[in-house]
This record gives C-alpha cells, structure tokens and sequence, in this order.
C-alpha cells in the first residue's frame, strides 16, 4: 500500500510552502524525503496526517482519498512527528492504551499488541515506568512502538532522530528498515541528514517546497553525474544538510 500525491500546493498566507508535489512512494520500501529546514517536509507530513486541510491537490493513502476517506485512511496510517507527543507523566503503558483506545482497541485487544511492539523495540521492562524517565531514544521508540500499534500498512516519521546521539539514530534507522523487510511497511522518513539514506532507497529531495528530483539515491547520482547522494544534494540546492 502506498501513498499517491498529486499537483499539491499549500500556503501560508503568501508563503508558498509547496509547490506542485506529485509523488508516489514505493511499496514496502524505506522513502527517504530529503530537504534542508524549511523546505516544506513537515507541511507535508501536516497533510498526509491530516493537520491541516488540503488546498489544493490530491493525496491517496493506501487507495483512499484522504479527502473523501478519512477514516480509511487514518486506519492504514501511523505517524511519528518532529515534537514528541507521548505525556511524560504517565507511564508508557498508559501511553499506549490510551493511543490503542483512540483507535477503537479495547484494553483486552490492546494488550497483546503493546506488548509485541514494546518487545520489539526491547522496552518491555519499561512498561509501568513513566516517559519521563526514559532516554531521548527509548522515547523514540516508544512513539514508534505507539504508531504501530493499530498495525498501520504506511507509517510516516518525520525527523525521528532529531536529538539523537549518532550510535541511538543509526540502530533506530536499522530498525525501521528491518520492519519494511519482514512486514513490507511503507515508510516515509524525512530528514536533513543525508548519511540517513541509503544507496538503493528511493529518495525525494525537497527544496523551498518544490521536489528538485525523486528515484532511487543510485539512479539519482547516476543521472547527475554525481559521485555521491550528498555531492548532489549540494549542488541541486546550493546548501548542504
Ligand atoms: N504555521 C506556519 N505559518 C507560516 N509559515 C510557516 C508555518 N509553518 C511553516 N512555515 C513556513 O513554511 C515553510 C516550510 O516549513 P516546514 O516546517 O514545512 O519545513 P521543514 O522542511 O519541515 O523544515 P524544518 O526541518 O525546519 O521543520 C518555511 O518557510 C516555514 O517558515
């Protein structure tokens, strides 16, 4: 299942913050959305989940037209954004039952899902201890965790590993590419940090809201001329990440 973006624009008042977007993610695949700050990648992910309102354009989720099928749509979807949004207070258990309950689980359905996911990202011990006393990356996780919960075919993470010492954001970017291996989740990860991408994923780089080039990092630097993901990068935006 994918996502479909078509001729979208969306501004702020006279800032044109996207400019005629057309995307489509590869299946099963780690998409990589490549921009500096302020290219548009969080306006974006405000769309595909739903934040804001479109204004212009089209946007399908996994077959369903997010204007015409929300809830379908929210169904297939996990989203991860930029703030953290788990309540530091409360325990990752009640964190998470709360997410499951806003997703229609009942605590008995829920339960078995926590803990496959929790498991996963080895976080069961930390199931009754509160956010707050977790580290930066065990947040992460648990977000993460919480996004997958209701088993989303598309999940959608918008600068996970920012904050993240280096040796933190590469196992969670590991992670995240070894669940599009064994369960063909859809992922749309943006960043501004190029060593995040690898050589065969299919990449978009967004600059000032308009998309400057889209396929595979290889076949991007193959069509370029460039020696590398980040060389070109350089030179098709002037700036480096
Ligand atoms: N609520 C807002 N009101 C007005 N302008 C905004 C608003 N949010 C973002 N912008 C502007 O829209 C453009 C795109 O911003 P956006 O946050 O989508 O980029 P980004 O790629 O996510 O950057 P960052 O990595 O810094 O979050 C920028 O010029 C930004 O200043």
């Amino acid at each position: 299942m994918s996502i479909i973006i078509r001729n979208l624009s969306f501004s702020y008042g006279s800032l044109n913050a996207l400019q005629d977007i057309n995307l489509a993610l590869q299946e099963g695949c780690f998409n990589a959305l490549l921009g500096p700050n302020g290219a548009g990648k969080s306006t974006l992910f405000a769309l595909l989940s739903r934040l804001y309102a479109l204004q212009s354009g089209e946007i399908t989720i996994a077959g369903h037209s997010i204007a015409h099928h929300p809830a379908q749509v929210m169904r297939k979807l996990g989203v991860v954004f930029q703030q953290s949004t788990l309540d530091l207070d409360l325990s990752v258990a009640q964190n998470l039952y709360y997410h499951a309950a806003l997703h229609g689980m009942s605590k008995r359905q829920a339960l078995p899902r926590i803990t496959e996911e929790l498991a996963r990202f080895d976080l069961s011990q930390r199931l009754h201890d509160k956010v707050r006393t977790l580290n930066g990356g065990h947040r992460r996780r648990v977000e993460i965790a919480r996004a997958l919960l209701h088993q989303p075919e598309i999940l959608l993470l918008d600068e996970p590993s920012v904050g993240l010492d280096p040796a933190t954001r590469e196992s969670l970017n590991l992670h995240i590419r070894q669940l599009c291996r064994q369960q063909q989740l859809t992922v749309l990860w943006a960043t501004h940090l190029i060593e995040e991408v690898q050589n065969d994923d299919p990449v978009t780089i967004l600059f000032k809201g308009r998309i400057l080039a889209s396929d595979t990092a290889d076949q991007l630097c193959q069509q370029h001329q460039s020696a590398d993901i980040s060389t070109l990068f350089r030179s098709l935006t002037g700036t480096s990440t």
